[in-house]
């Protein structure tokens, strides 16, 4: 598996596995079947509701013997609710007790903006908006220095961070964000944020890295694109792997997080390592950018700081 170094210095895999509405039983086994199929990277939150499953899932790879915890690189995050500094080591505390770990790799502030505690995890206002709460990034920050600084989580990050806040995040913190994860694929390429990004040092994780692959939204789909199609025809391999291939070809610092809970798609987001994609395919590719989002932070928190 290929790696990217963090500022930190810790090595990120450059693929793993995506973990949102993987439930239950299917998402017990997604990471087994990952596991065995070469994942050691594995991208969690709280906000996903399945971190009981998920946990035991590790418990049983490190009972097995066939993992040390140290083989692992685990990420989750930090939910909206819990920005408020006081509330940020108690749900840290919380989501490694649900996952039976003793750390995390990676821990990312979800969303940058707060939401109130107290009221459910997704607390909405009169319009149906996701209810924000006036909690600063900056000071949920600090809280994520003082995790790091006290050894108990390996790296923090930020998550859905458009270039200004992460700017503003970037000249006033401690310590510099070693991830952003934010939404990457063929239909939503970002080039200014990834330039920023590898400027200041820091790595983005691609989140819906097959743009769901049509799941909400039919037109931004990596896994039946024609162009994608017609290039993976070249190489014998699906448009899926070809818009995989084509961010581990984009840059150095970008890892991506594909999701399945179906075992042959597990294998085959993974087996994107043996062929490459000529200039001429990359430069096909970058035209088919649409800034399209399939996760739209505007319509979720009607905070219209994005687009
Ligand atoms: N930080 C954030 O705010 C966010 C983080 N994320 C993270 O990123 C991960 C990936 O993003 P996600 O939104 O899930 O979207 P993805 O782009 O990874 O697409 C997942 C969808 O594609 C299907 N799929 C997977 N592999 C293939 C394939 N080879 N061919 C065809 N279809 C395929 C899956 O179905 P099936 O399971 O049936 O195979 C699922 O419906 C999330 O799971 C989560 O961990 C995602 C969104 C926001
Ligand atoms: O991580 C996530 C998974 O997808 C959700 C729905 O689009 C997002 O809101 C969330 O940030």
């Amino acid at each position: 598996m290929l790696h990217s170094t963090l500022n930190t210095k810790a090595q990120i895999p450059r693929l793993g596995l995506g973990t949102w509405e993987s439930k239950g039983d299917d998402g017990y086994n997604a990471i087994l079947d990952a596991f065995d199929a070469g994942y050691r990277s594995f991208d969690l939150a709280y906000a996903y509701g399945n971190e009981e499953q998920v946990g035991r899932a590790f418990k049983h790879i490190f009972d097995s013997g066939k993992a040390k915890r140290e083989d692992l690189f685990i990420t989750s995050k930090l939910w909206c609710t819990v920005h408020r500094p006081e509330l940020v080591l108690p749900a840290y505390q919380q989501t490694l007790k649900n996952l039976q770990l003793d750390y995390l790799d990676l821990y990312l502030v979800h969303w940058p903006f707060a939401m109130p505690v107290g009221e459910g995890d997704f607390p909405k206002d009169e319009q149906g908006f996701r209810k924000t709460e006036r909690v600063p990034l900056s000071a949920t920050w600090k809280a994520m220095e003082e995790l790091y600084e006290k050894g108990l989580v390996k790296a923090i990050g930020v998550s859905n961070t458009p270039v200004a806040l992460l700017y503003e995040l970037y000249c006033g913190c401690k310590i510099i964000p070693a991830v952003n994860q934010v939404e990457l694929h063929p239909f939503c390429q970002q080039p200014k944020l990834v330039s920023f990004c590898e400027r200041i040092g820091v790595h983005l994780t691609a989140y819906s890295p097959l743009g769901r692959s049509g799941g909400s939204h039919a037109e931004v789909n990596a896994s039946t694109h024609p162009v994608l199609v017609e290039i993976g025809k070249k190489h014998n391999k699906s448009a899926a792997q070809v818009a995989l291939r084509w961010q581990i070809q984009r840059s150095q610092n970008i890892s991506i997080i594909p999701k399945s809970t179906r075992k042959e798609r597990i294998i085959e987001n993974i087996s994107i390592f043996d062929f490459e994609l000529t200039p001429a395919e990359m430069e096909q590719i970058a035209k088919l950018d649409e800034n399209r989002h399939v996760v739209d932070a505007a319509a979720l928190f009607n905070v219209p700081i994005f687009n």
